[in-house]
């Protein structure tokens, strides 16, 4: 299909990219501003009134291989992950990543942001000054009164259709009865340390009648905003700078939507300002294809250096995770039931959700967590590996978990390549990894593949925290009365003989008072092995236009300017200039409000 849009030669204000900050920003500054034109290029498929984007149980559609509402971003092999290639996607639609992510509502610790001041310089950006947009950005039906949750924001946040399955609940009860120390709590988003170590039903991205909320339905089409267009499959090339100031965007209509449109290259003009929210996994590659960044990679490339910013794309940062699968007794409700198109269940399902949202599909199937920060004792087992790190970067900042431990009642791939089981699957989010990696463009072409090394593993205490995390995993799940054995070849195979060789043989549940399993130095090698082999993204990359001084590698300025052009910023999850515990939806609806602030300002008014 050719591309039906008509595009109008200038606009006031241009943004690349379509996504979570972009369309917030975007939104909020044409509210505020009717007689502003905004543009927003999107290289992504339209996301409007589409189930596979209002259903939260239908987010398995963007895991398909062919889906077009993600883009593959695949690293160079590296030894610290087994020699692999791994696959760190992105959300290609209009609304971006919280148009296909997994809904699961996490805030960061008030010195996660607070360090951006501190350590980063960034005035602005405290978490004195960026809780209320949190809390402006959201309507918290989980509970009333909160304190730092909001009431009247355009995204709802509930435990969704289907507050919590009986596997769950089980997780629940297990870590209760075994990590005496770690109570429940019923809030363990509230930017303090009282988040940490307790076992909590998390609520979602989900209103209370099972709906997804995505930032395209919730800030875009609901606001019929007529200064305002958003274009979808439009993929912007580079920005284009003349003098030292940011002119406009070429783009061309994006052949992975619009198959049949010529690829000729298409000028947009910008009068006042281009704003780049391209996600962590593009910004970076935009300003590069426009000749900001570094000398010897944008000569690589072929392409004229217009701002030498050598901090582009430099220190990418994500999440690794681990993940555990895990066999349950085909009586108990999973999300591979639905998944796997079960007539019966997809037939419930689809009724409940037609009549009130609630049901299978009104839920994503990740519906408890424990954000774990570790005692004395755990931090003996955690070994000198972690030890120093713990001094430098733990010890005095109470508020800061190393990983947290959820759990997703299903197994999120394609089910077809799956046996017809029921599965869970508990994971380790690691929190603030000490691996970095890159992000750069390989050749001027927006088509190709970048040079991306997410750098996963590449530090010994990273190796060590997840190596603890997974004994902790382990021993809740082999405990739940659901248990019926380890999904075995995505396990570590330890030595023969060792008790947990044995664990991994069993297909029923431990008893809950059974002592804990001891690992022998072998058996450790053998999850190391493991990780290395399977270890993934959390998909929560950030960091790759960090918001820093210039000359301690930063992109941007805390005005979001990139140095060195004028009338250009970057506004996305490309911008934290170092990482967050939290998953990071919140982050980008934050810093696309913050964002929205700034420009007005700018623009003479306020929001
Ligand atoms: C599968 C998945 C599950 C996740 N689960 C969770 C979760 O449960 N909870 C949570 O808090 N976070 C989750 N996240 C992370 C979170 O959703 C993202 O970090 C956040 O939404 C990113 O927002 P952003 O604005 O930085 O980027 P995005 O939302 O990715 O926006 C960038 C947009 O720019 C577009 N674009 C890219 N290049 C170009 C170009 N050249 N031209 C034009 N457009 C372009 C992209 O298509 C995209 O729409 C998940 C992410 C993924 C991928």
């Amino acid at each position: 299909m050719a591309a039906p849009h008509f595009i109008q030669p200038e606009y006031d204000l241009v943004f690349a990219g379509g996504g979570t900050a972009g369309c917030i920003t975007a939104s909020r500054l044409a509210a505020a501003f009717p007689n502003l034109s905004i543009l927003v290029l999107e290289s992504g498929p339209t996301t409007k009134d589409k189930k596979e984007h209002i259903q939260p149980g239908h987010l398995i559609a963007h895991v398909l291989p062919k889906a077009k509402t993600m883009q593959h971003v695949i690293s160079q092999p590296s030894e610290h992950v087994g020699g692999r290639r791994l696959d760190v996607s992105t959300g290609h639609c209009v609304g971006g990543w919280s148009s296909v992510n997994w809904l699961y509502y996490n805030r960061p610790s008030a010195s996660d942001l607070d360090d951006w001041v501190t350590e980063h310089g960034n005035e602005g950006w405290s978490s004195k000054e960026l809780i209320p947009l949190f809390v402006k950005a959201e309507t918290y039906e989980a509970a009333p009164n909160k304190p730092n949750h909001g009431y009247d924001g355009p995204l709802k946040i509930s435990f969704g259709g289907h507050r919590l399955l009986e596997v769950s609940k089980e997780f629940l009860e297990v870590g209760l009865e075994i990590e005496k120390d770690r109570p429940r709590a019923d809030e363990i988003n509230d930017f303090t340390a009282n988040s940490l170590n307790r076992f909590a039903n998390v609520p979602k991205w989900i209103s209370s009648d099972g709906r997804r909320s995505d930032v395209a339905h919730h800030y875009v089409y609901n606001k019929n905003l007529s200064n305002l267009s958003v274009m979808d499959g439009c993929l912007v090339n580079r920005v284009v700078v003349e003098n030292g100031v940011a002119t406009g965007v070429e783009y061309v209509f994006d052949k992975r939507i619009y198959e049949s449109s010529p690829q000729d290259v298409r000028l947009v003009k910008a009068r006042k300002l281009v704003v780049v929210a391209a996600g962590a996994m593009n910004s970076p590659l935009i300003l590069e294809r426009s000749g900001i960044g570094r000398k010897d990679i944008l000569e690589r490339a072929d392409i004229r250096v217009v701002a030498e910013v050598p901090g582009v794309g430099h220190d990418y940062q994500d999440h690794s995770v681990c993940l555990m699968p895990y066999i349950v007794d085909p009586s108990y409700e999973t999300m591979n039931k639905l998944w796997r198109k079960d007539p019966a269940t997809w037939e419930t399902a689809t009724q409940q959700w037609d009549k009130n949202g609630s049901g299978l599909l009104g839920t994503s199937g990740l519906e408890v967590a424990v954000k774990l920060r570790p005692s004395p004792d755990e931090l003996a087992e955690l070994g000198p590996d972690f030890l120093p790190v713990w001094n430098e970067f733990f010890r005095d900042r109470p508020d800061k978990p190393m990983i947290w431990l959820s759990m997703i009642v299903g197994l999120p791939a394609d089910q077809s390549a799956l046996p017809p089981l029921d599965f869970i699957v508990p994971f380790n989010s690691l929190n603030y990894p000490r691996s970095r990696g890159h992000l750069h463009i390989a050749s001027a072409d927006p088509y190709a593949e970048p040079d991306f090394q997410s750098g996963f593993l590449s530090h010994p205490a990273d190796v060590a925290a997840h190596r603890w995390a997974y004994k902790k995993g382990h021993e809740i799940t082999r405990r739940m009365p659901s248990f019926r054995g380890a999904l075995g070849p995505a396990h570590p195979t330890y030595p023969e003989g060792s008790p947990a060789a044995a664990q991994m043989a069993a297909q029923a549940p431990t008893p809950i008072d059974a002592p804990k399993l001891t690992y022998s130095a072998a058996d450790d090698e053998a999850i190391d092995t493991w990780l290395r082999n399977t270890i993934w993204s959390t998909l929560h990359s950030l960091g790759t236009c960090a918001m820093k001084p210039f000359n301690k590698g930063g992109v941007v300025d805390p005005q979001l300017n990139v140095y060195g052009v004028k009338n250009l910023k970057v506004a996305d999850v490309s911008i934290p200039p170092s990482n967050v515990h939290s998953n990071t939806y919140s982050l980008a609806v934050v810093i696309g409000e913050k964002a929205a602030v700034i420009i007005a300002k700018e623009l003479g008014g306020s929001i």
